[in-house]
């Protein structure tokens, strides 16, 4: 399993949890106000409604789904579940499953909420987490000595636990559950290419989506081709791990509070995502559940929400499907990938400098609205220095790695304006290509002729569209910064060069 274990603690990122940006943030402008989350239009709500029904895996239309869970947008087994949730603990709610406007289904107040209150209480006995009992013991003592980590165990689980149907305790939930979950492991390499070519997530989202065959492959040789009876290929295939891993994507919580215990959180993931609440879920000690505290009072008829941790567009695209309005993520950010120029005649020294400290010869980093992360500027002093500065390459390069802890603000005068110059190019390499998308986007895929297929890319170009607004819009600012910033040197050398002009005339 190491293989798995690598692929999965590495790349697979837990959601729901706050997330800090593990970067130093530069920030340049302290004026940023979200405005209020607003309703998607209904002509995209009722696009993607019946993509859900539409083909996914393939290139064409005729890729199959699993046979458990139920369309995203029904209803159908809401009231079962809520009523096998009642009969094994969970307490009477002051929130129902209904249909809404944000996220299709989702928990909406059916009293009065107050602001500071706990709502919830989901008992563990409810969660699913890598040490609840498999109604296949046998499969899951398998997996138990494989040592298989949290993630692929899980992912394995729900596909044992979904095979079994009615047989299984979790039959109720696994029926409420979307038979396609929105996220981009369900985009084709086809459309990811012609949506996201100017998004970094595109790469983030071909990653992930190698992860996840890597991850089944290695179960399947290792493990489940020793065992086909208890892991059949019908039921434990290329289908059914993207869809658990989906799943899991779209619903895992971390519990800050169970020492960042990863669980399945029945009722509790039926809570949408807003960007304005600063509410997450965690085990509450006291009533020894899965708790939210509202940071806001709800009236009846209203959508409760809570906050999947701070996001960016891009990362909630990628796990969850969806993409809040432009402007409504305080949290949004944008990658941006500098490289070393291979012209460079110190490439090989500073290629080393950063594998020393665990970078690559390219790079991505996170440019929020607000400002970009000194890290950024360090790799940029490093791809722009002389080779006269070659004894400042391993500085420069740890400053660029935010798994160090050396100073990271780091100052080269003599070479500022040529790596805000750098950036600046960068940037707006990355500008015209997501312009070149928003603009060739009204024309594509007019051909289509096939209705079902042509709302399903209708309704992903729709996302890509969203997303590729909000990160030029993050881009573009940081382009205002740069050239004023750029802008002011060049005039402050201009000053000092016409004042030393004046003192040397004063001499002659
Ligand atoms: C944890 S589930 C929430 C329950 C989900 N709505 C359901 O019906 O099963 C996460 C999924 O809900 C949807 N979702 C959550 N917040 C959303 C939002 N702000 N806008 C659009 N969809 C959202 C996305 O499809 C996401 O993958």
């Amino acid at each position: 399993m190491a293989e798995a274990s690598r692929i999965l603690q590495t790349t697979l990122i837990p959601t729901f949890s706050q997330n800090p940006s593990r970067y130093t943030l530069k920030a340049y402008s302290h004026h940023y106000n979200p405005p209020s989350i607003s309703k998607r239009s209904s002509l995209f709500n009722r696009i993607r409604c019946s993509v859900s029904t539409a083909s996914a895996g393939g290139d064409s239309a005729t890729a199959t789904t699993v046979p458990w869970g139920c369309d995203v947008e029904s209803l159908e087994n809401a009231s079962d579940l809520q009523d096998w949730l009642s009969k094994c603990g969970l307490p009477p709610q002051k929130m129902g499953i209904q249909r809404v406007d944000v996220g299709e289904r989702g928990l909406v107040a059916l009293k009065n909420i107050r602001k500071g209150e706990k709502l919830l209480f989901v008992p563990p006995s409810l969660f699913i987490t890598a040490d609840s009992e498999w109604s296949c013991r046998e499969a899951g003592e398998v997996l138990k000595q494989y040592n298989v980590p949290d993630w692929p165990l899980l992912a394995t689980y729900l596909i044992s636990e979904a095979g079994l149907r009615n047989s299984s305790r979790w039959s109720n939930y696994i029926s409420a559950l979307p038979r396609q979950p929105y996220s981009l492991l369900y985009w084709t390499r086809a459309e990811l290419d012609s949506y996201l070519e100017a998004s970094e997530i595109r790469q983030r989202a071909i990653e992930r989506i190698n992860d996840v065959i890597g991850t089944y492959n290695d179960l399947r040789d290792r493990i489940f081709s020793k065992y086909p009876d208890l892991f059949p290929d019908e039921v434990f295939n290329m289908e059914s791990f993207k869809w658990s891993f989906g799943i899991l994507f779209s619903r895992l919580v971390r519990l800050p509070s169970m020492d960042g215990r990863v669980a399945l959180v029945p009722w509790a993931d039926m809570l949408n995502h807003s960007c304005e609440v600063e509410t997450f879920l965690d085990y509450d000690k006291s009533s020894q559940g899965v708790v939210f505290t509202t940071d806001r009072a709800y009236q009846p008829g209203e959508q409760v929400f809570i906050s999947y941790g701070k996001k960016s567009n891009g990362e909630l695209l990628l796990s969850y499907g969806f993409v809040p309005r432009e402007g409504t993520n305080p949290r949004d950010s944008v990658e941006l990938s500098l490289s070393l120029k291979k012209s460079d005649k110190c490439y090989k020294e500073k290629l080393e400098a950063l594998k020393k400290h665990g970078l690559s010869a390219s790079q991505r980093f996170p440019i929020q609205i607000t400002g970009w992360p000194v890290e950024l500027m360090a790799y940029a002093y490093l791809a722009v220095s002389p080779p006269s500065m070659k004894n400042r390459f391993d500085e420069m390069a740890a400053a660029a790695s935010n798994k160090t802890t050396s100073k990271k603000d780091i100052v080269y005068r003599e070479i500022e304006e040529e790596a805000l110059q750098f950036i600046l190019d960068t940037c707006e390499t990355s500008i015209s290509k997501y312009s070149k998308f928003l603009q060739a986007s009204g024309s594509m895929d007019l051909d289509m002729t096939n209705p079902k297929l042509l709302n399903r890319k209708l309704f992903l170009k729709q996302l890509a569209v969203d997303l590729c607004t909000s990160e030029r819009r993050i881009l573009f600012r940081a382009q205002y910064i740069l050239r004023r910033r750029l802008r002011d040197i060049r005039s402050g050398e201009l000053r000092a060069l016409r004042l030393f002009d004046g003192i040397r005339k004063l001499f002659n």
